[in-house]
């Protein structure tokens, strides 16, 4: 697991240090062992965690850093922390809020960030069309609705400057075309997620001034 993490890392260019690789490793245990009580994820196989979750997650590290880490992000519709917690041990100078409807999902981050010493993460329950909380640099989502919902239910979430980005799988020019006149794409990254054999993207976004 350890050889396999640390050479996607380097395959995505980022340079982690011991102790995070450490955090990422303890975070896939956690998601393992409470998968069953919270129902955290389909996916129960130890190899495809590390790469359908852990390192597809990974792969947004570079392009969020590249874009400049915010100093909060919302991960919306985060469920068991994807990306949210990778993001939260990636970049700690980022404070990390994971939002979920569901209580037990909330609970599990918020039991993630006490095990692994996070102070940079905290998990909420709600639906985050009625979060009342202070506005986010980068607003987060991976499989979480279509970019229409995902835009209109977090928009009342961003600072004047914030972006969303969205992790999908093959690009998704439907939605795309279904995004209102308000909001801008304003750049589509293909990814090469190191062992997934699948087609992957962020879409960013902004409001259309
Ligand atoms: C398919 S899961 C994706 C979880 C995680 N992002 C991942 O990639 O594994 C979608 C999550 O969105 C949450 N969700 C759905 N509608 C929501 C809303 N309005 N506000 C907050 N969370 C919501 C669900 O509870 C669920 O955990």
């Amino acid at each position: 697991m350890r050889a396999t993490l640390e050479a996607a890392a380097q395959a995505l260019g980022l340079d982690l240090s011991p102790a995070q690789v450490d955090q990422l490793l303890a975070y896939l245990a956690l998601l393992q062992k409470w998968n069953k009580v919270y129902n955290l994820t389909a996916v129960r196989n130890p190899a495809e965690m590390l790469t359908h979750h852990l390192i597809d997650s990974l792969s947004v590290i570079g392009p969020l850093l590249r874009h400049g880490a915010p100093s909060r992000l919302m991960d919306v519709g985060a469920g068991g922390g994807l990306p949210g917690v990778v993001i939260a041990i990636c970049c700690p100078g980022t404070d990390v809020t994971c939002v979920d409807a569901v209580a037990k999902k909330a609970t599990f981050i918020q039991q993630v960030a006490a095990e692994l010493k996070l102070p940079n993460l905290r998990g909420v329950h709600s639906r985050v069309e009625q979060l009342q909380v202070p506005p986010f640099g980068v607003i987060t989502s991976r499989a979480f609705a279509s970019l229409a919902d995902f835009t209109a239910l977090t928009r009342q979430h961003l600072t004047s400057d914030a972006v969303w980005m969205a992790m999908k799988g093959q690009h998704p020019a439907d939605e795309i075309a279904a995004l209102p006149a308000d909001v801008e794409v304003f750049h589509v990254e293909q990814l090469q997620v190191p062992g997934l054999d699948a087609q992957r993207c962020i879409i960013w976004m902004r409001p259309k001034a």
